[in-house]
């Protein structure tokens, strides 16, 4: 029988400043604030005759990576059913229940997710570690975003359903 081993990956370093706001409806949304989001991992992998699983170095250098790419942005989502963002010269502008709202587009980022929520974030990661990790025997994948101590959300993948949760 294979054995299975999980690895956790739960770094300071692994975070993320960015400015959001969540959209409750079609009519409420949260104010325009921040926070560092923190981004952790649960990686199951065979064991291999060497005595480990996955070089967490590799999965850590991922991590690292993809938090950088959102760190001090914006962050909108482009498939709200709730708002619309539409490149106007160097800005967006986003069109929210009868209002506009203008962001440089140097400064932002348009994601393809439905909210700026912690579990939207944890399932947009999540692709993205599956894209860079395609090809490895990986038997599970977990990830997870705070927005603070005590709150966060999480996306997982498995092998054995090929299906994330
Ligand atoms: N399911 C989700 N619900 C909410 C999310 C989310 O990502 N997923 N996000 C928010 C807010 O953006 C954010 O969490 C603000 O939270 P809030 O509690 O108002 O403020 P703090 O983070 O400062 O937390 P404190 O408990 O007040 O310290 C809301 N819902």
């Amino acid at each position: 029988m294979e054995r299975l081993a999980t690895l956790y990956i739960d770094k300071e370093s692994h975070k993320f400043s960015a400015a959001h706001y969540t959209i409750f409806s079609a009519t409420e949304r949260e104010r325009l604030h921040g926070h560092n989001f923190s981004v952790s991992a649960m990686i199951a992998a065979p064991m291999g005759d060497n005595g480990f699983a996955a070089d967490y170095n590799v999965y850590k250098r991922r991590i690292k990576g993809l938090c950088d790419e959102l760190d001090e942005y914006m962050v909108l989502p482009g498939h709200s059913p709730y708002q619309s963002v539409v490149e106007d010269g160097d800005n967006y502008r986003v069109s929210f229940n009868g209002e506009d709202m203008w962001f440089l587009r140097s400064d932002t980022l348009v994601l393809p997710i439905v909210n700026s929520t912690v579990e939207e974030f944890a399932h947009y990661l999540l692709r993205r570690m599956l894209e860079e990790s395609a090809g490895e025997a990986l038997a599970e994948l977990e990830i997870c975003v705070a927005s603070g101590p005590g709150q966060k959300g999480s996306a997982r993948w498995s092998a054995m359903d090929e299906g994330i949760a």
